[in-house]
């Protein structure tokens, strides 16, 4: 054969491809090589779809299929949790589904009474200890050296001990009576009309308040409804926690919490605060500073108490509330240092104020678009807040105030009310509980005797996703629609009628179930009464309220809309 045959021009094009043809061909090749993997694991995946016989009579939870390894189903759950979430819901009616994140196995429950009986099973089997460390230091700043973690672990069943006071009387009591004492102090001024800022109180300022004249004459004020009404909450409730003092010489520290629970999935993550990433460092500077209050605070609380001059600014602290002051005999009995004090407070306010507050706002933003329920709520509460219009005294008008305000009866007395924050709960908040699991364990799908039972393996993770409960078809119709009195149920023929949560559990359960949930319940109910009670409110413009879209946050929804109100006094209050 002639040697040179295989140098034809052909055969030496082939030998010898062009830059732009090798690059086309790995691309080709990567493509087709990660199709052929995205395919296989979708295959291998799959096979978890169904569930299979485990132990003692029960099955595997079914694992939704998935195209990536080791990411599994981060890049979903990164980029629309909710429709992940809710298709999964549908298809998975026993109860449960298991996700894989980074290829960790987290299950997602749903089944309430799943659900209710994996939150009361004994801290041994399920828990959450690590996260709770983990936030501790990373988001709120605890320090973490091993003596410092060894103060945290033995201080944790006096802390539990100390939510006493916010869980029931006389501390419950006390506190809720605090608020509403600076409320009917505060709620005449919610705003106040006053042309410069200057003049006007802190919720005004932070909502960016401006007094306008509409084009029928009327003056109103115009603001940014959810700065308004978080701060506002903020100002008159925990002065019942933390003392006035503190809220008094403070004054931007609820905008720096507000911008640490913006910022808590970041320095969740525990990123140093040098990355180029602006949302950490933000939240890292709101949190030095809020720390740095609180560390003020507890600095001072010591000196008073060791008989030394706290400062000028630190003269009120007889009303400081019960829980904090509590939980200070605990921090001197243990030695905490002040560092350890303040990030345990900070936490605290973050609890205290993250939740509630927007609770609020969301239940206004409901009732205000509907004037049917904003006059069956007012004349519900009517007697139990008598809102009044002093007469004018010598030609000077008097603002309108609160007379009497009887909270015991807005939880008792007035189902739509209660009925409209249970919805609220429902509706506005996308809680979840977590566990990481500590042994095996067999869980019921439901109450039934021949139920199937689901194992949750030991090292795994588990969610309670509340949430995903509260929107589901199968037990609320309409259940993306807020209505008021959803929860009032009434026995045919009976005068007596009964709100509860049901199957709604936006506070968790079991040992990490919310310490503030009785105190939340009375806030809210309390600030809804104070405002729907005292003013109008209206979207800029007039028409028919927007309502504003939620942004997912720890709890209760927050967003990103400036939903602007124009406020003005109510018209129709009785004279005195
Ligand atoms: C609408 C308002 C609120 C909602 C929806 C809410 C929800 C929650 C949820 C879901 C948890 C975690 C439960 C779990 O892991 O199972 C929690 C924990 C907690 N909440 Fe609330 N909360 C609210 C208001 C409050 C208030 C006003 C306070 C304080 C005054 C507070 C204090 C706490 C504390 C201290 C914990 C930690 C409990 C523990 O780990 O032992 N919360 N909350």
């Amino acid at each position: 054969m002639d040697p040179n045959a295989t140098a034809t021009p052909v055969a030496r094009l082939q030998a010898h491809p062009t830059a732009s043809q090798r690059l086309d061909t790995t691309w080709a090749t990567a493509v087709v090589a990660l199709l052929l993997l995205a395919i296989t694991t979708r295959f291998i995946s799959g096979f978890f779809e169904s569930s299979k016989p485990a132990q003692d009579g029960s099955r595997s939870v079914p694992m939704i299929p998935y195209w990536i390894p080791i990411l599994g189903h981060i890049p979903q759950f990164s980029i629309s949790p909710q429709t992940l979430l809710n298709k999964a819901r549908d298809t998975y009616r026993s109860g449960v589904f298991a996700l894989n994140l980074g290829s960790t196995t987290h299950n997602i429950i749903f089944s309430p009474s799943m659900g209710g009986s994996l939150m009361n099973q004994k801290h041994s089997i399920a828990n959450m200890d690590s996260v709770g460390k983990h936030v501790m230091t990373a988001v709120f700043g605890y320090p973490k050296s091993k003596a410092s973690m060894q103060r945290y672990e033995d201080a944790l069943p006096g802390l539990n001990t100390c939510y006493k006071h916010l869980l029931s009387d006389p501390g419950l009591r006390e506190m809720v009576q605090n608020t509403i004492d600076v409320t009917r102090r505060n709620i005449a001024n919610l705003v106040t009309f006053s042309e410069s800022r200057v003049d006007q109180v802190e919720w005004e300022r932070s909502s960016n308040a401006e007094t306008i004249i509409k084009a029928n004459g009327e003056q109103v004020v115009e603001a940014s409804m959810m700065n308004l009404i978080r701060d506002f909450i903020a100002a008159n409730a925990n002065p019942s926690l933390i003392g006035s003092d503190f809220v008094k010489n403070n004054p931007e520290f609820f905008l720096d919490l507000w911008d640490m629970d913006k910022g808590f999935k970041w320095l969740a993550t525990g990123l140093p605060a040098w990355l180029p990433i602006p949302p950490i460092w933000r939240a890292k500077l709101a949190r030095s500073r809020a720390f740095n209050a609180v560390l003020a605070f507890e600095e001072a609380m010591e000196k008073a108490v060791n008989g030394d001059d706290p400062g000028q600014e630190w003269q009120s602290f007889e009303d400081v509330g019960p829980v904090l002051t509590q939980r200070l005999t605990l921090y001197r009995q243990l030695n905490l240092t002040m560092d350890e004090r303040a990030a345990l407070e900070l936490s605290l306010l973050w609890a205290m104020n993250a939740n509630a507050n927007m609770l609020v706002f969301w239940m206004l933003n409901h009732i205000y678009a509907d004037k049917t329920v904003l006059a069956q709520l007012r004349e519900e509460i009517a007697p139990f807040v008598h809102a009044v219009q002093p007469e004018q005294l010598f030609g000077v008008p008097e603002p309108p105030r609160i007379d009497t305000f009887d909270h015991e009866a807005l939880a008792s007395k007035c189902p739509l009310l209660k009925s409209s924050y249970i919805e609220s709960l429902r509706l506005d908040a996308a809680p979840w509980s977590f566990r990481v699991m500590q042994e095996n364990l067999v869980l019921p799908a439901s109450r039934e005797k021949d139920a199937e039972k689901f194992l949750l393996k030991k090292g795994t993770y588990a969610h309670i996703a509340h949430s995903i409960h509260h929107t589901d078809p199968a037990y609320f119709d309409d259940p993306e629609v807020w209505r008021a009195d959803r929860h009032i149920k009434r026995e045919q023929g009976d005068e007596e009628v009964s709100v509860n949560m049901g199957t709604i559990r936006p506070y968790g359960g079991g040992h990490s179930m919310c310490k503030g949930r009785a105190f939340a319940q009375k806030e809210a109910l309390v600030f809804t009464a104070a405002f729907i009670s005292m003013w109008d409110m209206e979207p800029v413009g007039g028409g028919a309220w927007k309502m504003p879209r939620y942004k997912p946050a720890t709890g209760v929804y927050t967003t990103s809309d400036d939903v602007r109100v124009w406020i003005s006094r109510r018209e129709d209050l009785p004279q005195i």
